[in-house]
């Protein structure tokens, strides 16, 4: 069976991070569709479009019948908005993949849980000082090419995410506040006993 493991933490607990390493050693990494735009060129774990997937359905409104604009979700193991963007990612991204790493907010890991049947599911709550992540969020934008992030900014959007990841639902929990190859330790012991 196949398995999608769900990483689920506040901007800066190393998610990304983490599943660039988990993909170097060959686990499958679901990239989430999203249209919100690349924070900098050749940003790595999204597939960047200019579109949601939409469709039309017909809908009684009183007396009358109406055509109303939704999300096309029939192919989704998950679709979120946040901040005003929409992610989503596909069945086709994990059938018969092996053991997947999908970066999820939390309302997506339940939609995962919902939708996807023919996989097991694990999310695994990331965890970090919010002190620890302002660090690293300033560290990524410093080291691409037009970084100058301000501590003030970085310290809005950490306190931003801070309360959106104030609760998730999940099987796990890990403290990022260490090594990365201890996390990826962690995480891989995890994914051999599911
Ligand atoms: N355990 C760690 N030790 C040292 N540096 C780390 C650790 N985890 C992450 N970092 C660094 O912190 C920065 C942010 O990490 P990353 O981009 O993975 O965060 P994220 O959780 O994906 O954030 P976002 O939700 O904003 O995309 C990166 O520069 C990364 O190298």
């Amino acid at each position: 069976m196949d398995k999608i493991i769900n990483l689920v933490g506040a901007s800066g607990t190393g998610k990304t991070e983490i599943a660039k390493l988990l993909y170097a050693k060959g686990y499958n990494v679901i990239m989430s569709y999203t249209n919100r735009k690349p924070r900098f060129n050749g940003e790595w774990g999204h597939i960047f479009v200019k579109y949601i997937p939409k469709k039309w359905e017909k809908i009684i409104e009183g007396n009358l019948e109406i055509e109303k604009m939704i999300i096309d979700k029939t192919d989704m193991i998950a679709c979120q908005e946040k901040y005003g963007n929409y992610y989503w990612a596909t069945k086709d991204q994990y059938k018969n993949k092996g053991t997947s790493i999908y970066v999820v907010c939390p309302h997506g890991a339940n939609e995962v849980k919902q939708n996807v049947k023919d996989a097991d599911v694990v999310t695994i709550f990331l965890v970090c000082d919010e002190e620890e992540r302002i660090k690293r969020i300033i560290k990524r934008d410093r080291s691409t090419k037009n970084g100058n992030m301000k501590y003030f900014e970085a310290e809005e959007r950490a306190e931003k995410d801070t309360d959106y990841f104030k609760i998730c639902k999940c099987d796990y929990v890990i403290d990022t506040n260490r090594y990365f190859m201890e996390v990826i330790n962690l995480i891989e012991s995890i994914i051999k006993e599911v």
